[in-house]
């Protein structure tokens, strides 16, 4: 059993309070969701399988192996390969979220492939823009049950577009997104909503 350091409590604690933001907008219904934190060690920080991520208490975060494996025994989220594979292919990245929300799974629906996001202040949200006058483009994935297979559809898109990637949306699901920092990743997410909110209100689509 591989001893928890200060620096994974600290992490831990993050997510939590993370956690409780984002359930507060009901982005995490029903026990979905998933977040994780990198140490610097290279182990993770991340939610125990099919916790409610807006109640976690110290207990429903674990530490993982940077290949996903578990390293005190619980079960990690049946999506932490989605985790990994983005700490794997970007080395700055510190924290991955992933929320269920509304506006995830409604552009999923209004928008095939991906859904550009473009002349909006708030894309100064987002690490490294720094003017309205840009463009970010949010890939959209099918949902699938077999994460492996999944993983391997966002690595493929990564591989073939080099431009900045703040995210990806799961169709019928939700969206993942990361960042330097828990406070970074929920920057983004943050703003995410907002703009996918817009879109579709634009489109004529109401939130319901
Ligand atoms: C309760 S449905 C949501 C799950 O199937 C999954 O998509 C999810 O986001 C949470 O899975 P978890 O294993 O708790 O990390
Ligand atoms: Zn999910």
């Amino acid at each position: 059993m591989t001893v928890k350091t200060d620096e994974f409590f600290r992490k831990a604690d993050q997510l939590i309070a993370a956690g409780r933001f984002i359930d507060s907008k009901g982005w995490v219904p029903a026990t979905s969701g998933n977040f994780s934190a990198k140490l610097s060690d290279g182990n993770i920080a991340i939610t125990v399988s099919g916790r409610h991520k807006g109640r976690l208490q110290a207990d429903d975060i674990m530490l993982i192996d940077s290949k996903g494996r578990s390293l005190d025994g619980k079960k990690p989220s049946a999506e932490t390969l989605l985790h990994t594979s983005i700490y794997q292919r970007f080395p700055d990245v510190q924290a991955v979220l992933h929320p269920h929300s509304i506006n995830a799974t409604l552009t999923a629906r209004l928008f095939k492939n991906e859904i550009v996001l473009k002349d909006y202040e708030l894309l100064k949200a987002f690490t490294g823009i720094n003017t309205h006058e840009t463009r970010i483009a949010i890939p959209i994935f099918g949902n699938d049950q077999d994460i492996p297979r999944l993983a391997g559809k966002v690595e493929n898109y990564l591989d073939h577009h080099t431009h900045d990637v703040y995210g990806y949306i799961i169709a019928g699901h939700g969206f993942y997104t990361w960042g330097a920092s828990v406070d970074d990743a929920l920057r983004h997410l943050e703003a995410l909503e907002f703009l996918f909110d817009v879109e579709i209100r634009l489109h004529g689509v109401t939130r319901l």
